[in-house]
């Protein structure tokens, strides 16, 4: 060995350090493990490194500068051949079809084509908020809808009907198995460490991942299938929304089955990696206005006076609303949609500090820790947009941008930010200039505290918390209907 792997928690002989891999909150252990061991931790599980970088330096030094070598995923038996994720972007590994899929993801969404989608995110941002107002208890189906539907839209040129739509409810369903089926607790199952278990009968003891893989993998074709069938049957019928797809696949010389294959996963990525993330943004913007109601009376003033109230703002409002900005960056850091991000392959040995970093290992970038970090974010549980409105130097303000870090590492890094960075800008601003959100009542008129719960391996989704939202004014309320 070159080197001394990084710290970590003991192992068991063989099945290593399988038995601390929890499937709910790993964020938090690995956060236990950053401050008892440091900002590089060492585990195994059945032989399978897995590393945990838990400070600015070590996902810069490592994802970031070193990307090339830490660009790869793992080629998983259990989610890849058995459930049949091997072409979803996020599982592709660093290759041909991998570097094919991000071109088609920059020409979807790189930051040139967003301005583009501007008149769409704003209709969609109003009819969602007058959706919200007629029925505000249902408000994570909502942002499924608005979220899905914003890129079924984009994407396929489909249009969403209700927030029981077909193709939205197929998108839950496979996200939820992504996440809390296939990826649950690392994602590493017994059959990615002993492959020759793939061949095991389905009624053998011990098979019942190889009867879960089946059914999954059945869905996760219906979900990759049906809405590109959708815009190839509309094609057909020449009548079609313009879309990303309808744009590739109008041209039908160059539509090769390869350049149809890439397409199609590339797309149905776009989909799946669209809606748990939103509504986390969004479950956590609205806790915190219940939760600190000075940030929404600080927030809706400053919209008041920049932008008025005769309309709703537009994305030429955005440089002149500072403390919407360090809202919004608050928002990032506080909610850690993705507190683990998703791991990276290391394609090579490397040395990092003096340690040993063996190819093959599964790098974690653990964002939860750093958005936690007391020296980063001094009162780091609390929501306090003010800690982006002081002075500091490039430097540190680069280590405390949690664009740096929500949206993953290097050459990974999530393609959907550029979109994000506009949709969820304008999502929280309209709300807050037309919407008031405060604690639900009881029987009594004491206020309920919204129970805080969360259940995904991947995400940090919260589970649906009372609250009351409604209109502003009847004036607020006029400006939305008037807008759609
Ligand atoms: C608040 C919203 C979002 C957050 C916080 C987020 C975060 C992430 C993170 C952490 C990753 C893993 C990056 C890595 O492996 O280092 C990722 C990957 C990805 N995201 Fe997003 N995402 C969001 C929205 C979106 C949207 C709207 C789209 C598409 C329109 C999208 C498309 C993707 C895709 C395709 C990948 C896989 C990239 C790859 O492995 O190369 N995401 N995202």
């Amino acid at each position: 060995r070159a080197g001394p792997l990084p710290p970590g928690p003991a192992p068991l002989p063989f099945l290593g350090n399988v038995h601390q891999l929890t499937g709910k909150e790993l964020w938090l252990v690995a956060t236990q493990w950053a401050k008892r061991f440091g900002d590089v931790v060492h585990l195994h599980v059945f032989g399978q490194s897995l590393v945990f970088l838990s400070s600015p330096e070590a996902t810069f030094d490592l994802l970031d500068k070193r990307g090339a070598i830490y660009g790869d995923k793992p080629a998983l038996v259990m989610a890849g051949e058995l459930c049949g994720c091997n072409n979803m972007v996020a599982f592709t590994q660093y290759n041909d079809v991998f570097k094919r899929q991000r071109t088609l993801l920059n020409q979807a969404f790189g930051s040139q084509v967003i301005p583009s989608y501007y008149p769409l995110i704003q209709a969609e941002t109003h009819l969602f908020i007058r959706r919200l107002v007629a029925d505000p208890s249902d408000y994570i189906k909502l942002t499924r809808r608005y979220a899905g539907g914003l890129t079924l839209s984009t994407v396929y040129g489909y249009q969403a009907t209700s927030s029981n739509d077909k193709f939205l409810n197929l998108g839950e369903e496979c996200v939820d198995i992504l996440s809390n089926g296939i990826a649950s607790g690392g994602g590493i199952w017994p059959v990615d460490i002993i492959p020759a278990l793939k061949h095991l009968p389905t009624w053998a003891p011990g098979s019942g991942f190889k009867v879960k893989a089946a059914a999954w993998k059945a869905k996760m074709e219906e979900f990759i299938d049906q809405p590109y069938n959708f815009v190839k049957n509309s094609l057909k019928s020449g009548e079609y929304a313009p879309s990303f797809c309808s744009m590739l696949l109008e041209d039908e010389k160059s539509c090769t089955p390869q350049y149809e294959f890439d397409l199609k996963n590339t797309a149905n990525s776009m989909y799946s990696a669209s809606m748990d993330t939103t509504i986390v943004m969004f479950s956590h913007f609205l806790l915190a206005m219940l939760q600190y109601p000075e940030a929404l009376v600080k927030a809706q003033k400053e919209i008041e006076s920049v932008v008025g109230t005769d309309k709703l703002p537009t994305f030429s409002d955005r440089a002149s609303l500072p403390y919407i900005e360090a809202l919004l960056n608050e928002v990032y850091r506080w909610a850690t949609p993705v507190p683990l991000s998703l791991p990276h392959r290391l394609m090579e040995d490397d040395i990092y500090r003096g340690m040993l970093i063996p190819k093959g290992s599964l790098v974690f970038g653990n964002v939860w820790a750093i958005t936690r970090d007391e020296r980063l974010f001094p009162n780091a549980s609390a929501f306090v947009p003010e800690r982006y409105l002081e002075t500091v130097d490039a430097a540190l303000a680069r280590k405390r941008d949690p664009r740096n870090y929500v949206f993953g590492f290097g050459r990974r890094r999530c393609p959907g930010d550029n979109l994000v960075e506009s949709s969820i800008w304008l999502l929280i601003t309209t709300v807050l200039a037309t919407l008031d959100i405060s604690k639900a009542k009881d029987d009594q008129g004491s206020p309920v505290e919204p129970k805080v719960e969360y259940n995904n391996s991947i995400f940090r989704l919260l589970d649906r918390f009372e609250c009351d939202i409604r209109p502003r004014s009847e004036h607020a309320l006029k400006l939305l209907q008037d807008e759609c």
